[in-house]
C-alpha cells in the first residue's frame, strides 16, 4: 500500500466512525482494526501495530468518558499521537551549525539512492548559505565516483574522489584533509554500498567512521523494501552509530510504512525524503506534518516554507497592498502562477493543503493541472498591458477574446475557461478585502493580523468542512503561528477538476 493510499484507509476509518450513531466499543474496535490493517499493509512491522492499538485502547477509555465529550475527536487525537510516536524516537538528530565544520558520512545498501542523496543533501544545505562539499569512499561501485562527479558538478559542489586508490579510509582522510584547509561546514562522505547486508560492508563502513569520527551517520533507505526495513536498518545500527535516517523513493509505489519501522529500529529520526531523482525533489521531514498529511489535514507550514522560499521577500509587501485593496488582477494571477510552478510538481504542493490529499491529485491530474496553469500562463502571454492590469470585467469584449486566442495558437473556449478561473479568483480573494496590513508588510506576519471571519468566508465551504469547521480552523492557524495563510487560499482555488 502506497503512502496516500494509507492515509487515505487511515482517514476513511476514521470517518466511517464518525457517521456512526453511537462510539461504543464495537465501533472503536472496527475502527482500530481498520486502521491496523492499513498500516500492515504498508509495511509496518507487526510489534508496533500491536503497540500502537494497545496506547490508543489506553488513552481512549470509553467507559470513563463523560457522556457530552466529544469522542470521534478524542479518539482521532490518539490516533494522530499515536502515528506520531511512531515516528519521533525522542530525540532530535544532529544537525551541522553554518561556519562551524561538521563531518556528515552517508551509509546504506548498493541502490538505495545514497549517492543521489548525498548530492541532495550538499545542495539542500548550500541554498541555505552552508559551504557543503563531497567526498566519494566508495570504491566499490565503478562508476560510484564518476555518477558523484557529475550530479556534484551540476550543482557546483566542490568533489574529492579518485580513480586509481582503492582504500576508501585513504580516500576519506584525504578529502577531510583537503575540505577542512578549504573551509568547507558540511564535508559529506558517500560510502560504499553492497546488494546485501554483509560483513566486509560493515567492516569498511567502521573504518571509514574510525578514521572520520562522523558527527553524524546517516542511514539511506529505499522506501520501497518493505517489510525488510526494520532488519536492515536494525543491522546498520548495530555496526554503525546510525544517528539518522533518509528514506528514498517515496515518489514511486514505495510503501511509507518502511519509514515507520526504520525509525523504530534506528532510534533515530528520519530527517529528510526522497521524492525523486532530480536533485530538489527531497523534502525535510517533520513528524507532525507528515502524519497530518498523511490523514489528509494538510500541512500549512510545510506549504507556508515552500512559498516564503519562492517568493522573493522585496515582493511580498507589494502583493499584500494589492490584496488589502482588493484588486485581483490577471496580472497579480499571472504572477501567482509563475510561484506555484517554482514550489515543485503541482502534487507536492497540494498535498500540503488540508482536504487535498495526495490520494485527492493522483499522479495523472498533477501533470494535467500543472499544464493547465502553463496554458493559462501562455494565453496571458499574447495579453496587452491595459489587460493584465485591469480590473474592469468588462473590458474583456469578444474581439479582444478573439485576438489572444489567436495570439496564443489556442481555442476561444481555452481563453474564456481562462477568463472564468480568474473572476471566480477575484471573487474569493473580494473577501478578503480589508485585510490588515502587517506594520512591515511581510507575508510572514499576515496570518496575526488575519481576522478568522474573513478566511471562513474565503474558504469554499467543503475544504472549510474538511478542516474541522470554525474551530478546526483556528487551531490551524494557532498551530501556524507567524506563517502567512493568504496565499494559501489562492492555491485552494485552483483545486477540483
Ligand atoms: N524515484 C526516485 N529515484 C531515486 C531517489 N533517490 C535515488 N533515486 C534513484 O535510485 C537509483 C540509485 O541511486 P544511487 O544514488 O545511484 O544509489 P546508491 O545507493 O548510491 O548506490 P551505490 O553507490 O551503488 O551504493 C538512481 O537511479 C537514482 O536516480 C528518489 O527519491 N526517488
Amino acid at each position: 500500500m502506497v503512502l496516500a493510499q494509507l492515509g487515505g484507509s487511515i482517514s476513511r476509518a476514521l470517518a466511517q466512525m464518525s457517521n456512526a450513531t453511537v462510539i461504543d466499543e464495537k465501533v472503536l474496535g472496527e475502527c482500530l482494526n481498520e486502521i491496523s490493517r492499513a498500516l500492515l499493509q504498508s509495511d509496518v512491522q507487526f510489534k508496533m501495530v500491536r503497540d500502537m492499538q494497545t496506547n490508543i485502547r489506553k488513552i481512549v477509555n470509553l467507559e470513563t468518558l463523560a457522556a457530552g465529550t466529544n469522542k470521534r475527536r478524542i479518539i482521532q487525537q490518539a490516533v494522530f499521537t499515536e502515528l506520531c510516536n511512531m515516528l519521533d524516537p525522542g530525540k532530535p538528530a544532529f544537525t551541522p551549525k553554518k561556519g562551524k565544520p561538521s563531518v556528515v558520512m552517508f551509509v546504506g545498501l548498493q541502490g538505495s539512492g545514497k549517492t543521489t542523496t548525498c548530492t541532495k543533501y550538499a545542495y539542500y544545505h548550500q541554498r541555505k548559505g552552508f559551504k557543503p562539499s563531497l567526498v566519494c569512499a566508495d570504491t566499490f561501485r565503478a562508476g560510484a565516483f564518476d555518477q558523484l562527479k557529475q550530479n556534484a558538478t551540476k550543482a557546483k559542489i566542490p568533489f574529492y574522489g579518485s580513480y586509481m586508490e582503492s582504500d576508501p579510509v585513504k580516500i576519506a582522510v584525504e578529502g577531510l584533509e583537503r575540505f577542512r584547509k578549504e573551509n568547507s561546514d558540511l564535508i559529506i562522505i558517500d560510502t560504499s554500498g553492497r546488494h546485501k547486508q554483509e560483513a566486509a560492508l560493515f567492516e569498511e563502513m567502521r573504518q571509514v567512521a574510525e578514521a572520520t569520527k562522523p558527527d553524524l551517520v546517516i542511514f539511506v533507505m529505499d522506501g520501497s523494501i518493505g517489510q525488510a526495513a526494520f532488519d536492515q536498518a536494525q543491522a546498520f545500527k548495530q555496526s554503525a552509530s546510525v544517528g539518522a535516517v533518509i528514506v528514498t523513493k517515496l515518489d514511486g509505489h514505495a510503501k511509507g510504512g518502511g519509514a515507520l519501522s526504520a525509525v523504530a529500529a534506528t532510534k533515530s529520526p528520519v530527517i529528510f525524503i526522497g521524492t525523486g531523482e532530480h536533485i530538489d525533489e527531497f523534502e525535510i521531514f517533520d513528524v507532525k506534518p507528515f502524519v497530518s498529511r498523511l490523514l489528509g489535514m494538510g500541512d500549512l507550514s510545510g506549504l507556508m516554507d515552500k512559498i516564503q522560499d519562492v517568493m522573493p521577500a522585496d515582493q511580498q509587501p507589494e502583493l499584500l497592498a494589492k490584496l488589502a485593496d482588493g484588486t485581483f488582477t490577471l496580472r497579480l494571477l499571472y504572477e501567482q502562477f509563475q510561484n506555484l510552478l517554482k514550489m515543485g510538481p503541482i502534487g507536492q504542493v497540494f498535498s500540503m493543503l488540508p482536504g487535498f490529499s495526495s490520494e485527492l491529485m493522483p499522479k495523472g491530474h498533477e501533470k494535467e493541472g500543472q499544464a493547465k496553469i502553463k496554458r493559462y500562463m501562455t494565453i496571458m502571454d499574447s495579453m496587452t498591458a491595459a489587460e493584465l492590469d485591469s480590473t474592469n470585467p468588462k473590458l474583456m469584449t469578444e474581439s479582444r477574446i478573439i485576438r489572444i486566442a489567436r495570439g496564443s495558437g489556442r481555442q476561444i473556449r481555452d481563453v474564456t475557461d481562462m477568463l472564468e478561473e480568474y473572476k471566480r479568483l477575484a471573487k474569493m480573494w473580494s473577501k478578503m478585502k480589508g485585510l490588515k496590513m502587517p506594520k512591515n508588510g511581510k507575508m510572514s506576519d499576515l496570518s496575526q493580523n488575519l481576522n478568522i471571519q474573513q478566511m471562513t468566508k474565503a474558504l469554499p465551504p467543503q475544504v472549510l468542512k474538511q478542516m474541522g469547521g470554525m474551530g478546526g480552523l483556528q487551531a490551524l492557524m494557532k498551530q501556524m503561528g507567524g506563517k502567512d495563510m493568504s496565499k494559501m487560499l489562492g492555491g485552494m482555488g485552483l483545486g477540483g477538476d
